[in-house]
């Protein structure tokens, strides 16, 4: 498998093509709040969410309480932001916006 690791210039240009993703104080994960009307709202995003992590191979580190679901995106094998992170992103903030 192929990770691209991205220097802080390119995480920077990285961070154009997400939205409202924010750089960990480390440097090493983004991470946004996604929020909804209620719990099943989160439920379905996080469940449509973990099969496109199956899809991409690249798993959130996330949790839920109650209408909010709090991700944090880091490539673990590498120990800091990849492509991977902001594939996934993507597609989760494209999740977030068929629902919305
Ligand atoms: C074998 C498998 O592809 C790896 O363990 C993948 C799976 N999903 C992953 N997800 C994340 N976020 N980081 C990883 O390093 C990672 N590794």
């Amino acid at each position: 498998m192929r990770y691209e690791t991205l220097d802080a210039g390119a995480v920077q240009a990285a961070l154009e093509t997400v939205d409202g993703w924010a750089l960990a104080p480390s440097g090493k994960a983004i991470t946004r709040t996604f929020v909804f009307r209620n719990f099943v709202e989160a439920f379905g995003f996080m469940t449509e969410c973990a099969l496109l992590a199956e899809k991409l191979d690249h798993h959130p580190d996330w949790s839920n309480s109650y209408s909010r679901v709090e991700v944090s995106l880091t490539t673990h094998v590498t120990k800091g932001l990849t492509d991977r992170d902001f594939k996934l992103a993507q597609a989760m903030d494209q999740a977030f916006l068929r629902r919305n």
